[in-house]
């Protein structure tokens, strides 16, 4: 099976309907940001912290083009979208699928959480910002989009796999 990966904005599941998709497929999943995290032995805060952005994101790539992909699930950061370098390798290699959220949930998923350096500060106004400046790539890089707002992770893994099957 080639690999499946999944994009989409912060807070949108990702990292939790990937562990789910692994758990229910027997599947190893790598996580992007958790790679990261285990390469550095910091957190991302404390990445953009002390290297900056464009440091994360040369990070990103190198971490994205040299995780395990054929029958492995792979869940990357909101932003792995932002390099065309990126689309590009995601599109050659594997299955893209998309996650999707309205801003209101995305805000409730992620409202008490201080591990996304991007949402320092007014939460609803970075993710209008930033989803209005990403969206049409993650949209470009998917084959498959799934909503999930007001979807419970089971319900979104049997849409995923429904999808997979078309
Ligand atoms: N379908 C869902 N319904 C409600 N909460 C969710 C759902 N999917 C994820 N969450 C919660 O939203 C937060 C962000 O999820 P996460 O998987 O870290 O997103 P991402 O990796 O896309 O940033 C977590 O607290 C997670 O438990
Ligand atoms: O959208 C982004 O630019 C980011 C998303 C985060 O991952 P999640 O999408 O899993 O929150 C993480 O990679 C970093 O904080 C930057
Ligand atoms: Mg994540």
């Amino acid at each position: 099976m080639q690999g499946i990966f999944l994009v989409g904005f912060m807070g949108t599941g990702k990292t939790t309907i990937g562990t789910a998709l692994g758990e229910r497929w027997g599947l190893p999943v790598y996580d992007t940001d958790e790679e990261i995290i285990k390469k550095e032995g910091i957190s991302i805060n404390e990445i953009f912290k002390r290297n900056g952005e464009d440091y994360f994101r040369k990070l990103e790539t190198q971490i994205l083009k040299n995780v395990p992909v054929k029958n492995c699930i792979i869940t990357t950061g909101g932003g792995v979208i932002l390099k065309k370098e990126n689309r590009e390798y995601l599109k050659s290699i594997g299955k893209v699928i998309m996650l999707n959220a309205s801003v209101e949930e995305i805000l409730k998923r992620v409202e008490t959480d201080h591990t996304r350096p991007l949402l320092v500060g007014d939460k609803r106004e970075k993710i209008v910002n930033l989803y209005k400046d990403r969206f049409e790539l993650y949209i470009e890089t998917a084959s498959i989009i799934i909503e999930t707002t007001g979807k419970t992770v089971n319900q979104i893994c049997e849409e995923i796999e429904q999808g997979l099957l078309n």
